[in-house]
């Protein structure tokens, strides 16, 4: 486990009678990608909120880079950087322009400015467009954009609320690969906040899964999923023999099943028309391919199926019920 850069603990919000972040725990950790993964209401928002010091907890704390959130708001803002849903930019202005007077409210002088927001208008893909009127960017170009703009002063974190909302398929694709390049390149830590499954799953290293308030579960998908899947089989192999010519009770169906059955990491064998279903606690596919072949029998297909982020998400959601951490 590497060094932690944003640790949250017992952290709460209260509106009166309401619970918006109920004694959330969560540690991150510096460089990697972590999504922050819940439905609306769940407190996202309130929690980055309380990361970036602009609202106070009721109790428990925040740190980030080691400062405390609360009591020190403007070292946090210095180091992090806030990408909300959307973005405000001065319209009449260039993009170029626009990172300019970011780069200068932070300081840079005029030399680095230039140098660093030319240097991000192409890594964000926008060199070509950097003198066009922000006003005229599409949505996508805004978020990307964005992202140059929070770049500017060389944040060790980078808070990205939806990201994605509003962008269209293509966009969206070279928007995550941009996030997972910048964060590998600049080796900062991104915080991914999103009700977007599949993008969550396809760029972060680990997810916090939320809900109602309440950190139900957090670690890296493969880990999640192991620990919420355990008490069933992580891995479901189906495959397809070839019946051409067989009866039902050929007796080397029934042989291939029993030596599967005998296997250490299989947990159940079923068997529908042509189909074996082979439960087991790990990626069998090889094993199950031979057994099946010196059996004696035609395999016409073979795949494996995990459990992703989609099980997980609807478990948790559906279930609503807390499962041991696996971080
Ligand atoms: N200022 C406020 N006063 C009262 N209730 C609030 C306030 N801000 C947020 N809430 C409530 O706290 C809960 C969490 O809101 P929050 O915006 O943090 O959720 P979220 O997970 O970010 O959802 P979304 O994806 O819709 O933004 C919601 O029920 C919301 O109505």
């Amino acid at each position: 486990m590497g060094e932690s850069i944003i640790e949250l603990k017992g952290l709460t919000k209260r509106y009166g009678d309401f619970t918006a972040v109920d004694h959330l725990d969560l540690s991150i950790t510096k460089g990697e990608i972590f999504g922050l993964l819940g439905p609306n209401g769940a407190g996202k928002s309130t929690t980055i909120l309380m990361m970036l010091g602009l609202t106070e907890p009721t109790s428990g704390g925040v740190r980030v880079c080691g400062i405390d959130a609360t009591t020190n708001p403007i070292e946090v803002k210095k180091r992090v950087g806030y990408l909300p849903d959307d973005v405000g930019f001065y319209d009449q202005l260039s993009g170029r322009e626009n990172l300019l007077y970011t780069a200068r409210i932070n300081r840079l002088s005029w030399r680095d400015a230039e140098q660093r927001v030319d240097m991000l208008l192409r890594r964000v893909g926008l060199g070509e467009a950097s003198d066009k009127k922000a006003g005229r960017y599409s949505r996508g170009m805004r978020q990307r954009l964005g992202l140059a703009d929070v770049l500017v002063k060389n944040p060790a974190v980078i808070i990205l609320d939806e990201p994605t909302l509003g962008i269209d398929p293509i966009g969206v694709r070279e928007f995550l690969d941009l996030i997972v390049s910048l964060s590998r390149e600049e080796q900062v830590t991104v915080l991914l906040s999103s009700h977007h499954l599949h993008q969550v799953q396809q760029v972060c290293d680990s997810v916090g899964i939320f809900v109602a308030g309440k950190l139900l579960a957090q670690g890296n998908v493969v880990e999640l999923s192991k620990a919420l899947f355990s008490d069933r089989e992580p891995y479901i192999i189906e495959a397809c023999i070839d019946k051409t010519g067989m009866a039902d009770n050929d007796p080397r169906i029934e042989q291939a099943k029993s030596r599967l059955i005998e296997l250490a990491d299989v947990t159940s064998v079923r068997i529908d028309e042509c189909r074996f279903y082979i439960g087991s606690t790990q990626d069998m596919t090889a094993t199950v391919a031979r057994m099946l072949v010196d059996s004696g029998l035609g395999l016409k297909s073979l795949s494996v199926r995990e459990y992703g982020l989609d099980d997980i998400y609807t478990k948790y959601f559906e279930g609503g019920e807390s499962y041991g951490k696996t971080a």
